[in-house]
């Protein structure tokens, strides 16, 4: 894989998808440098509008597509999942689905919070039998669901006896650790993986019943000892390879449906990747299959230049890179879980956001911007940078890729009680975090004073009050609740001068007071806590001013004199 880190430019879509090749002469002609457009469909994938005109007797199915189903797009759209996505894409490529523990309304009354509220209360003294209450909720749900969407009586009986039998193993690992008095990591992971085997038992019945040839795949088992002690790239490589074994043993004419749980992995699979791990799970099928396309479906078009809950204006965006989609779920607009990317982007694997009550829409790609998708050439080096723009032009360069906010954060102060920050006194303050699993989101420090902005939910509370005990052993501490943080994210802010002016002169100009700021060292974000019942008003103004019209608004964002990487603006 070859990148370069020379000045691009990518034609504003209008113009790209008109005459991307003659618009792309006219511009390299004029301005002396290297254009790339971004036509999301150049490469070998049909779109599923394109797909309902070949008949899959005419044409022979390309490669592979590898979707993956979030638990409440299984719960709330499986019919839509099973006709309008799976069934069309499977016409013009092989596909394979992979989904998540199905959730009914929303993730936290889903299977997988059941499951993990059920082995939270299992080793209680006072109710040693609550955790069969999260365990009835799951079947009721399961086989309810199971009576309502699958027509065939023989498909829907399977299915029901299928589901019976692994919650009882689930019940089984939780009464084994009411035993033995511990529910460790593996086991957790364990009982975890039930949500994904029924949701895909689910998936797999649907599809059947429907007339789509499925098989459902459980991947609980597929993580070995050979497979080493730590999540590094021999273990991606060996799990990626031992599922390309397992999916090419399928009858090609099935489509395969994979459980979005990959097995008891090194330190549990909560701690090593978290919540939110079917994607990682669907990326390392696409890399083992070595899939055209990983399709992320969610509940929403795309990524948006923002929420477009909050910010009605918000433009839905044809492309982010790879590090943009990290900084904008890890600070608030959880579009993608960040350890997908690392393994699908080094197999040249373009990822794509798409919305399941919206199939037909485009959604986001994510890849990075210099690197050639795979069976493409990386794109050559363009010549030389930008050097005059017209204004036509000019007003088109992007600021920001987009601005996210992340709620539930707690701002905690140390003012150190010896004069300076001695020796080991951040070393104090982290370890005091570590132990309550307690995550810094920024961190500022002048002389004597740490500031640290913490994402601290509802049911961490009782963990900040006794970090906060033992952090008053350094010095002062004073805690202000209610924050959030509101980050400026895009790759092209490195070219811009005065955007972080901007962005906080934005915010002064609407009377938000800023408690604190923090610029990466990557430069693609910038980050303020702010009182979070002024969110919604910073959203809106950063949008407005900073995204949708920078220039005309008079901030003073100049591009810096020499550029080396400039797009333009395109939604
Ligand atoms: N920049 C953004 N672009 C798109 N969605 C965003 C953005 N920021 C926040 N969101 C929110 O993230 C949610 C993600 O979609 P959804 O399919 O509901 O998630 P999940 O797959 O986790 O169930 C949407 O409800 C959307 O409002
Ligand atoms: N079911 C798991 C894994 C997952 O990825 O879920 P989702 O795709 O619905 O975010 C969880 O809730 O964490």
């Amino acid at each position: 894989m070859t990148t370069h880190p020379h000045p691009q430019v990518l034609l504003p879509r209008k113009l790209a998808n008109v005459h991307p090749t003659s618009n792309s002469l006219k511009f390299e002609k004029l301005f002396q440098c290297h254009v790339i457009t971004d036509s999301t469909h150049n490469y070998n994938l049909q779109t599923s509008t394109q797909s309902n005109m070949s008949s899959p007797a005419l044409t022979a199915r390309r490669g592979w597509v590898i979707q993956k189903f979030g638990g409440t797009s299984v719960g709330k759209f499986p019919d839509k999942i099973a006709d309008d996505v799976v069934k069309v894409w499977n016409e013009s490529n092989r596909v394979a689905v992979v989904c998540s523990a199905r959730s009914s309304h929303t993730k936290t009354e889903g299977t997988t919070s059941r499951l993990l509220a059920s082995a939270d209360v299992v080793l209680d003294a006072d109710d040693d039998n609550q955790y069969l209450q999260f365990l009835e909720k799951i079947t009721v749900d399961h086989v309810e669901n199971a009576m309502e969407k699958i027509q065939s009586k023989k498909i829907q009986d399977k299915l029901i006896e299928d589901t019976h039998h692994e919650i009882e193993e689930a019940r089984k690992l939780l009464y084994a650790s009411q035993i033995i008095g511990e529910v460790s990591p593996k086991t957790l992971d364990c009982i975890m993986s039930c949500g994904e085997k029924l949701s895909c038992l689910f998936m797999a019945a649907l599809l059947n019943d429907r007339g789509i040839p499925a098989e459902y795949v459980d991947l609980s088992n597929v993580v070995t000892r050979d497979f080493g002690t730590v999540l590094d790239a021999t273990f991606y490589r060996s799990l990626a390879s031992k599922l390309l074994e397992i999916i090419s043993a399928i009858d090609s004419s099935k489509v395969p449906v994979v459980t979005g749980y990959f097995g008891t992995i090194p330190g549990g699979l909560l701690n090593g990747v978290g919540r939110g791990y079917t994607d990682l799970c669907a990326a390392l099928v696409a890399v083992g299959v070595d899939a055209d396309e990983l399709q992320i479906w969610k509940e929403v078009d795309g990524i948006f230049t923002a929420d477009p809950r909050k910010v009605t204006d918000a433009r839905l965006l044809q492309s982010v890179t790879p590090e943009e989609a990290s900084e904008l779920t890890y600070y608030g607009s959880e579009v993608i879980h960040p350890f997908t990317m690392e393994q699908v982007i080094k197999a040249r694997i373009p990822i794509r956001i798409k919305n399941v009550e919206n199939p037909t829409g485009e959604g986001t790609i994510i890849y990075p911007q210099n690197v050639g998708r795979k069976g493409e050439a990386t794109p050559p080096h363009p010549p030389t940078a930008v050097e005059r723009l017209p204004s036509s032009i000019y007003n088109k360069i992007k600021t920001a890729t987009a601005v996210t906010a992340k709620s539930d954060i707690v701002v905690v102060n140390i003012h150190s009680n010896k004069k300076t920050l001695s020796h080991g006194f951040l070393a104090h303050i982290f370890s005091t975090l570590d132990k309550y699993r307690l995550v810094v989101d920024l961190i500022s420090t002048s002389e004597v004073y740490v500031s640290m902005a913490l994402y601290v939910t509802k049911t961490d509370r009782k963990l900040l009050r006794s970090t906060v005990e033992e952090l008053k052993r350094f010095g002062e501490v004073e805690v202000t609740h209610d924050m959030a943080i509101v980050s400026l994210v895009g790759i092209h802010m490195k070219q811009l001068i005065g955007i972080a002016g901007a962005m906080f002169k934005t915010l002064a100009d609407e009377r938000i007071n800023i408690e604190m700021i923090s610029q990466g060292a990557n430069e693609i974000n910038i980050s303020c806590v702010i009182n979070k019942d002024d969110t919604v008003k910073a959203l809106n103004a950063i949008h407005s001013k900073i995204i949708t019209d920078p220039f005309k608004s008079n901030l003073a964002i100049e591009l810096t004199s020499k550029v080396s990487e400039l797009r333009l603006d395109q939604y």
